[in-house]
């Protein structure tokens, strides 16, 4: 029977068949994720946080158990259009703007002309990129340009966001100013947001739960609730309470012995 969780994955496994024989990307995952939660899924390279994002999204099909999505199965909520999906790098057309690119999909879906125009505003000013609509992605920053995909995703008006590491391949003073604004986004519009990520000062100072994956088989070892209030100015990140929760997520992933 689904549930009423947003996400709800159950007994998940996936084994890869390659030529050098399988690869269990996921094992036996369990994770409920409630409205609202801003959840980072953390842990070293090949633990499987992009499958089990790709998972929930039915870009993966589990070799075993069960994804729901709002109460559906995963890939009915992804022709639902249930969630949008941020991908590692930008992605964004070089011949089309800013605003071109945000359009495209909206166009792929049928929406006519003003409406796709005013939620092109509407996101382009939540991300606050509201003056670079006519740009072309290359006279942007990286910055700018990862928000402008966010913006894209955030243009069907999903409930739900998943976002692949964006920010990884940024400075940390970007990357600052970034988490800031999806923090604050996600503080405005109150949807539920799965994020993938290397970093554990950004996993705690984003997130209200923190799921802490391990390798060979990709697995969760441990779910951290984060007891820090929802807004966060940037210096929360020196006080003893993220501190405390840094340390559980660092003990969490030698518990997985991720890290030997
Ligand atoms: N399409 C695929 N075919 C075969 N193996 C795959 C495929 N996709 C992922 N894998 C393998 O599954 C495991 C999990 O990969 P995944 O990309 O989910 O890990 P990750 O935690 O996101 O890693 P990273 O942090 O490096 O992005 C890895 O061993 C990877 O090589």
């Amino acid at each position: 029977m689904p549930s009423s969780s947003v996400i709800d994955a159950r007994n998940v496994s996936l084994t890869f068949r390659t030529n050098d024989g399988p690869v269990h990307a996921l094992k036996d995952v369990d994770l409920t994720i409630e409205k609202g939660d801003f959840v980072s899924f953390i842990g070293p390279s090949g633990c499987g946080k992009t499958t089990f994002l790709r998972t929930i999204a039915a870009l993966e099909t589990p070799t075993a158990g069960m994804v729901y999505v709002n109460g559906q199965e995963a890939d009915e909520a992804r022709k639902a259009r249930a969630y949008g999906y941020v991908f590692q790098a930008p992605g964004l057309y070089p011949w089309r703007t800013i605003a071109g690119n945000i359009s495209l999909p909206l166009e792929i879906m049928g929406f006519d002309k003003p409406e796709r125009q005013a939620r092109i505003a509407r996101v382009l000013e939540l991300v606050e990129l509201g003056g670079f609509a006519g740009k072309f992605p290359w006279q942007l920053s990286g910055g700018m340009q990862q928000r402008a995909s966010i913006a894209r995703a955030l243009a069907f008006d999903a409930d739900i966001l998943l976002m692949d590491e964006p920010f990884g391949a940024l400075d940390e003073i970007v990357r600052d100013r970034l988490n800031a604004a999806v923090l604050e986004l996600w503080r405005k519009t109150g949807k539920t947001i799965g994020f993938v990520t290397h970093s554990i000062p950004e996993a705690v100072y984003l997130s209200t739960k923190i799921v802490v994956m391990s390798p060979r088989p990709g697995r969760i070892t441990r779910v951290i609730e984060s007891t820090l209030p929802a807004e966060r100015p940037l210096e929360i990140r020196d006080t003893p309470e993220f501190i405390e929760i840094a340390q559980q997520v660092r003990e969490g992933l030698r518990e997985g012995h991720s890290y030997d």
